[in-house]
Formats: structure tokens, C-alpha cells, sequence
């Protein structure tokens, strides 16, 4: 028996509070399980496997990476995952329901910001709520009127700088504020688990570095599950829980990197001898892989100049 009486300080109370969370979201079941999947684009006369026996798992508040080399599957992986292709193989659940070939279950967010013309920066924040299907929606109930949508996501316009902004149209902004306006049309979109499909490729260096760091903090403060594409190993060891390194085409996990590294984090990590260690360690996996699909693309064409009449249209199941 204790001699002491309970500790009800508001920091005790707090951590107790912090610590059932964490229990609760460990016993959940993950955010998303990709088990088993496997693909080949199938032409008229031959056969392109790309994805085989792929399994992965983002647990819910969980941020993981996929990087893989160019061509080797992860773009087809989240269309799957998407269910915009059904995949030969395998299943994708997510929290613990079979979805595959299934639509509507993800937020996304592309590499291009993707943002409609014709609509202020508020209206296309508004938009992944407006399109999402009615099950999440009603499942999300905050989201009751409109007035509150838009109440809400003018508060989050602010608090990620763009708050003057909200009536502006994207093409008055510049490619970093327009990528923050469509993290936050994901971000707002009633499903939990976001799909981020190499979302700073298309940026320069400063502002993809300030991005980063950005997406670290909104991250951190909302911790949603987040699988994330990227062909950056820096980025991926900066921004992730989990890395799952895949292989050259037909992809398969190759590695799967727990990331060593407290949150939160901060830029300057980057700098920590371990951090280099495993930068190097997975560039040379990379390396490795990419050298593997090049000899492939070689035989690929090889086979196609034999078979000059395999131009035929792509067909998939
Ligand atoms: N609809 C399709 N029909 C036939 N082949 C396809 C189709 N979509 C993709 N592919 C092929 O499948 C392979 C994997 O493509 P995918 O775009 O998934 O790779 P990736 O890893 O996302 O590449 P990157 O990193 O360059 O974006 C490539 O060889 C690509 O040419």
C-alpha cells in the first residue's frame, strides 16, 4: 500500500492523461496495413510486375515514409491504397476494415498543390470536407454547419501565416504558401489517414527546408497518420517515425528503418553524427537499387524492340 497520497498536480494529471492516450492508440488497430499486395500492368503481350508482396503498417498518429527508386512502384502503391487500382494480390485494411479497391478512405495530397483556379484560398481549403463521402462526414461531426467549417479553417489559414490571404486566388501565391493551402485541404478532410505523394518536389531548396520544418511542427501538433512519399533520405529521416525502403521493380520491402531520433525534432539533427551514419548507409541501399532498374529498363526495351507490336494500350485489373 502507498504511504503517499495521489499526485493531482496538474503536470501529474496531465501525463496520466498523455500516457491513457498513447495506451488507447496502441491497442487500436493501425491507421492503415497493407498486407501482401502485389500488381503487374499487364499489355497486350506481356506483363510489367511492378509491386510484389509489398506489406506495410502505419499505426494511428504514426508518420511513415516509403522511398524507393524512380519507377520502382510507390506512386501504383498509393493508387492502390487509394483504390484506384485493385491490386492481383493482397489486401489493404484500414482501422482493421478491409478496403481494397475502395474509394474515399484517404486524404491526399499530390505533388503539384492542385488547387482550383476559380476558388479563393479558404474555398479550396474547404474543399476536401466538401468532397468527402457522406459516411466520414457525418462520422466527423464537428464539421456541423457550414458556418463552422469555414469558421475553422479561416483559424487554421492564421495560425499557418495565410490568414490574410483567404480570399486571395492561388495564383497570387507563391509555390509554398499554395503547398500549405493544400496540406490544409488534407489536413481538414474528415478522413485520418493522409496519403502525402512527394508533396516538395516541386519547390526550391530554402523553401522545401522551410517547409519541412514546418510540416514537422503541424505534424507534431496534430499528429494525424501520415504516409508519406519522398525521394529524399534526409527528408524521410527528418520528417518519419518509419522508413520502409523499397526495392527495384518488381518493389518489395527491402528495409524498414525505425528512425532513431526524439521528438521533437528540429533541423538540427540533420547535423548528429548518426543521422549522416544512416543517411550514408541508405543512400548506398539506394544506389544499389537504382543501378538494378536501369539494367532492367534496358531489358524491358530490349524486349520491346523484339516485340514491336506490343504498343497496345495498358490494361489493368
Ligand atoms: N498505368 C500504367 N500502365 C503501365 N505501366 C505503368 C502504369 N503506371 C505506372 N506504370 C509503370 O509502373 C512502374 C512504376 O511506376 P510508379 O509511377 O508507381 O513508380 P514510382 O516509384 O512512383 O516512380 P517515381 O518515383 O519516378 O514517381 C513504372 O515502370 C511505370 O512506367
Amino acid at each position: 500500500m502507498s504511504l503517499h497520497p495521489p499526485d493531482l498536480s496538474p503536470q501529474n494529471m496531465a501525463d496520466g492523461q498523455r500516457a491513457r492516450e498513447e495506451q488507447e492508440l496502441s491497442m487500436a488497430p493501425p491507421a492503415l496495413e497493407v498486407d501482401g499486395i502485389s500488381l503487374a500492368f499487364r499489355e497486350r503481350r506481356s506483363s510489367l510486375p511492378v509491386l510484389q508482396d509489398v506489406a506495410l503498417t502505419v499505426k494511428r498518429g504514426e508518420f511513415v515514409s516509403l522511398i524507393g527508386p524512380s519507377g520502382s512502384g510507390k506512386s501504383t502503391l498509393f493508387h492502390i491504397i487509394g483504390g484506384l487500382l485493385k491490386p492481383q494480390r493482397g489486401r489493404i485494411r484500414m482501422h482493421g476494415q478491409d478496403v481494397t479497391g475502395e474509394r474515399g478512405h484517404i486524404s491526399y495530397m499530390p505533388q503539384q498543390p492542385a488547387l482550383f483556379p476559380w476558388r479563393t484560398t479558404l474555398d479550396n481549403v474547404l474543399l476536401g470536407q466538401e468532397n468527402a463521402p457522406r459516411n466520414h462526414t457525418a462520422a466527423h461531426s464537428q464539421y456541423a454547419s457550414e458556418r463552422e467549417r469555414r469558421e475553422e479553417a479561416l483559424q487554421w489559414l492564421e495560425q499557418v501565416g495565410l490568414g490574410p490571404f483567404a480570399k486571395a486566388y492561388p495564383h497570387t501565391l507563391s509555390g509554398g504558401m499554395q503547398q500549405r493551402v493544400a496540406f490544409l485541404r488534407a489536413l481538414l478532410s474528415p478522413q485520418e489517414l493522409m496519403l502525402l505523394d512527394e508533396p516538395f518536389s516541386a519547390l526550391d531548396a530554402l523553401t522545401r527546408a522551410d517547409m519541412q520544418q514546418w510540416l514537422l511542427r503541424m505534424w507534431e501538433k496534430n499528429r494525424r497518420s501520415v504516409l508519406f512519399i519522398t525521394h529524399s533520405i534526409e527528408e524521410a529521416l527528418l520528417l518519419s517515425d518509419r522508413i520502409y525502403v523499397l526495392s527495384a521493380r518488381p518493389a518489395t520491402v527491402m528495409h524498414v528503418v525505425d528512425v532513431p531520433f526524439p521528438r521533437p525534432r528540429r533541423e538540427e539533427i540533420t547535423l548528429d553524427s548518426r543521422f549522416s551514419e544512416w543517411k550514408r548507409t541508405m543512400t548506398d541501399w539506394m544506389r544499389q537499387e537504382k543501378y538494378k532498374l536501369d539494367g532492367g529498363m534496358e531489358e524491358h526495351a530490349e524486349s520491346v524492340r523484339k516485340n514491336p507490336t506490343d504498343n497496345g494500350a495498358d490494361q489493368y485489373e
